[in-house]
């Protein structure tokens, strides 16, 4: 990570690599419809097949929730999604996982060489995935039709090797390590905040109450649709306020500034490792009222209207930002909606609301503590 010259993809590269990168990431991910219609369907069809594996006997919810967000980078990214029983799709879901796990304690105990260890074997693993979904999509490539990125990005690697285009970013490596990039910052955060959204409503049932009153009022027994969003302002609340106090990603990733800066009365070199520290807002006690507990009247005004925060930023701000936010923003909504049309959610039985542990995993992502649930069908 530390030679510029190495490091590939969107998240930990630097100077070209970077802007290409991530120019052509979120123009293909805008291509394939993120934030429109298109999308919506894919998720709409994703929560079906979740929905499916609810139980109402205890069960952990990591596994199915991670495979369904997985399943929607999967269908941007390769064109197509997978059964949460297709055990190369479960290995490469778990791999990811693991690797944001020990990547956020590594981070902290480097020198235990044991996690530095299965943090390396797992993300050669993962490599090895990739690599043989992109092998299986080269073979039926047809330059006419892109079934996703991958696809396009092959369409333009060979693009530019025929016209002898100088310093070719649309690398093999590149490729690997982009898709490798969405993949990890896309399933993880995305799955993390939705299991928070379901742990949180199963600890605070009068909140479920008021988020299921709402959604029977406005939208009734109809399949739920982002157009639904405005009309939701109790729900669209909640949502902020779990990822607000969620705060799932609190040190964003770290960057080097890449010019000598001024900011407030520091001087920072170029070059200084600067890490945003999204904690510092997400629970800034100047900016909300009770920063520390689950309160969605911050997003909501005297009348219940929604309000938007300028403090809310669980996606970071300025060049590196999130390029998934509009994404994750209509997975979220969609997800936690069409399941709490279907479910209540509840503590096992013998555990009581109290007992459920708010205390969050550790890692670079930070997903709740491990623990069950039952969804108990609503109709
Ligand atoms: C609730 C879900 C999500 C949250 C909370 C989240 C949050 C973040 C944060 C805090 C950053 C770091 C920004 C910084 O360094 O200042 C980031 C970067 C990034 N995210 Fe997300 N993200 C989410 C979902 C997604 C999804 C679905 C995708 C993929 C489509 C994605 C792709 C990326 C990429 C590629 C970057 C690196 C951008 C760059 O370095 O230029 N994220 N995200």
């Amino acid at each position: 990570i530390n030679d510029e010259h190495r490091v590939t993809g969107i998240l930990f590269s630097n100077g070209e690599t970077w802007k290409e990168m991530r120019r052509f990431a979120l123009s293909t991910l805008k291509d394939f419809g993120m934030g429109k219609r298109v999308a919506e369907e894919k998720i709409l069809e994703e929560c079906g097949h979740l929905i499916q594996v609810f139980e109402r006997k205890p069960f952990n919810t990591s596994h199915p929730v991670n495979y369904a967000t997985s399943n929607i980078i999967s269908s941007i990214v390769f064109g197509s999604r997978f059964d949460y029983d297709n055990l190369r799709f479960r290995n490469l879901v778990s791999r990811v996982n693991e690797s944001i796990s020990l990547f956020g304690t590594t981070g902290i105990q480097v020198s235990l060489m044991f996690h530095l260890s299965n943090f390396v074997n797992n993300t050669l693993g993962t490599i090895r995935d990739v690599e043989d979904i992109t092998q299986k999509l080269k073979e039926t490539l047809n330059p006419q039709i892109c079934r996703g990125l991958v696809d396009c990005f092959l369409i333009r690697k060979q693009k530019d090797e025929d016209s002898c285009v100088k310093d070719i970013q649309f690398t093999e490596e590149n490729l690997i390590f982009t898709v490798m990039n969405l993949f990890s910052a896309g399933t993880d955060t995305t799955a993390a905040t939705l299991r928070w959204c379901l742990l949180l409503m199963a600890k605070y049932p009068q909140i479920q109450d008021q988020v299921q009153e709402e959604l029977t009022r406005v939208v009734g027994s109809h399949e739920v649709h982002v157009e639904d969003r405005k009309n939701l302002p109790y729900t669209d609340a909640v949502i902020h306020e779990i990822q607000r106090l969620g705060n799932i990603v609190p040190m964003a990733i770290p960057h080097k500034t890449s010019q000598y800066v001024t900011f407030q009365k520091y001087f920072i070199k170029a070059g200084t490792t600067v890490i945003p520290l999204l904690t510092s807002v997400l629970y800034d006690e100047s900016e909300w009222e009770s920063p520390h507990t689950f309160n969605p009247s911050h997003f909501l005004d005297k009348e219940g209207r929604f309000i938007k925060r300028d403090a809310f930023l669980p996606f970071s701000a300025g060049r590196r930002a999130c390029i998934g936010e509009s994404l994750a923003r209509m997975e979220v909504f969609l997800f936690f909606t069409s399941l709490l049309q279907r479910f209540r959610f509840m503590p096992p039985p013998g555990v009581s609301e109290n007992d459920l542990d708010l205390t969050p995993a550790v890692g670079f992502t930070i997903p709740p503590s491990p623990h069950e649930l039952c969804a108990i069908s609503r109709q």
